[in-house]
């Protein structure tokens, strides 16, 4: 078995990390971490998890190194940065799920991570986790930093594209994001009073995630974006996002071609399912017909009136948006298959 720690066991990503790492066959639970909750029970802290692990949350100390084979930190990223610097060269596999070590160029991370301190040399020996774009650099890597929520849908939107070797010069992305994306610790605007119902642009002018997309896309495939922009709401329900993209080239572009290039693309990749917009009953993709599950739905399509290419994305932020991907990319590092323990089915309707 595989001996597995989480730093951040009381927060929601931490929750949802538990109920999969649970039902893994080659996983065992050994070490729950955090700070405000320390001494509880996983049931105590997730009503939905009664399970007697014989653990309660503990301080992050060193010694963590001697229980665990892997530890994942689903903690603020100011946290992470400095739980990476202890546990980097002490644990075999540090898997980080923050935003600290999501982007490589020292001036854009310090753009949108003002209060996050991290030495350049340790960055760079992060490998930023797509499964199904960086599925072999996860092989035996010691330090994994997983996407943002967003960012994994944009990122799993656009990749057919860029592999087209389109040049992709203009691309717009609106994101529409459930409340659970902002973790435990509630801004007034997140209060339940004032969130239902809503539909707020919280973020109308810039998003940290178009900046991980656009410095990734950038190392992985140099030259084939021109500008990457990106607006952020808030929506009523809890789990589940859709980030609308629209795609601007001068490059010409087969409308019958695309669907058959994604459907290529993803062949291999068993978590993305790429879907027509008319197929089911309800159009997709919807985050509704995803959640619970470690699946991203992609559509594309062309809209030949607007001169412009369509992809929609939508995922659930706890599991394909978090804690799914982080043990979808743990299966990889240990050798194992991809969807060991991730068999869920979504729930629908949610
Ligand atoms: N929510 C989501 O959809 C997604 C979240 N993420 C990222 O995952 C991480 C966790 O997010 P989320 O679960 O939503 O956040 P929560 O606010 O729900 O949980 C934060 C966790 O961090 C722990 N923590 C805070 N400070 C410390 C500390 N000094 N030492 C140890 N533990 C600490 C808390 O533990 P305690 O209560 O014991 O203090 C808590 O368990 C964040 O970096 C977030 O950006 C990434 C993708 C999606
Ligand atoms: C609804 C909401 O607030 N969503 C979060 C994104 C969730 C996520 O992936 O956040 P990290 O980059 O912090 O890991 C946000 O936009 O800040």
């Amino acid at each position: 078995m595989i001996r597995v720690g989480i730093v951040g066991a009381s927060g929601l990503a931490g929750g949802e990390l538990i109920r999969l790492i649970t039902q893994h066959p080659e996983l065992e639970l050994t070490f729950l971490g955090g700070s405000s909750n320390i001494g509880r029970r996983p049931a105590q802290l997730h009503p939905g998890l009664r399970l007697d692990l014989g653990l309660t949350v503990e301080p992050v100390t060193e010694d963590v190194a001697e229980r665990c084979d892997v530890v994942f930190l689903a903690t603020p990223a100011p946290v992470s940065a400095e739980l990476s610097e202890l546990l980097a060269d002490r644990v075999g596999c540090v898997i980080d799920l923050s935003g600290a070590f999501r982007i490589r160029t020292p001036e854009l991370h310090e753009r949108w991570y003002p209060k996050v301190t991290r030495s350049t040399e340790l960055a760079d020996r992060f490998v930023y986790g797509v499964p199904e774009l960086v599925g072999d650099q996860l092989a035996d890597a010691a330090l994994i930093s997983l996407p943002g929520c967003y960012a994994t849908a944009i990122t799993l939107g656009l990749a057919p594209l860029v592999s087209l070797g389109l040049h992709l010069k203009t691309v717009l992305v609106d994101g529409k994001s459930g409340s659970s994306g902002g973790g435990l610790q509630l801004r007034t605007a997140d209060l339940h009073p004032l969130r239902n119902g809503a539909i707020a642009p919280y973020a109308p002018t810039g998003h940290r995630h178009a900046a991980e997309v656009s410095d990734f896309l950038e190392r992985s495939k140099p030259g084939r974006i021109g500008s990457l922009t990106m607006s952020a709401y808030g929506v009523s329900h809890v789990r589940g996002l859709l980030a609308s993209t629209y795609v601007f080239t001068d490059d010409a572009v087969d409308a019958r071609e695309l669907q058959r290039a994604y459907l290529r693309f993803y062949k291999p990749h068993p978590f993305v399912r790429v879907r027509r917009n008319t197929e089911t009953l309800i159009p997709v993709p919807d985050p509704q017909a995803v959640l619970g599950s470690n699946f991203c739905d992609v559509t594309v399509l062309p809209d030949t009136e607007g001169d412009r290419i369509v992809v929609l994305a939508a995922l659930d932020n706890l599991v394909k948006g978090s804690a799914g991907q982080a043990v979808q990319a743990l299966n990889l590092r240990f050798g194992l298959p991809e969807e060991t323990g991730l068999g869920m089915q979504p729930v629908m309707p949610a």
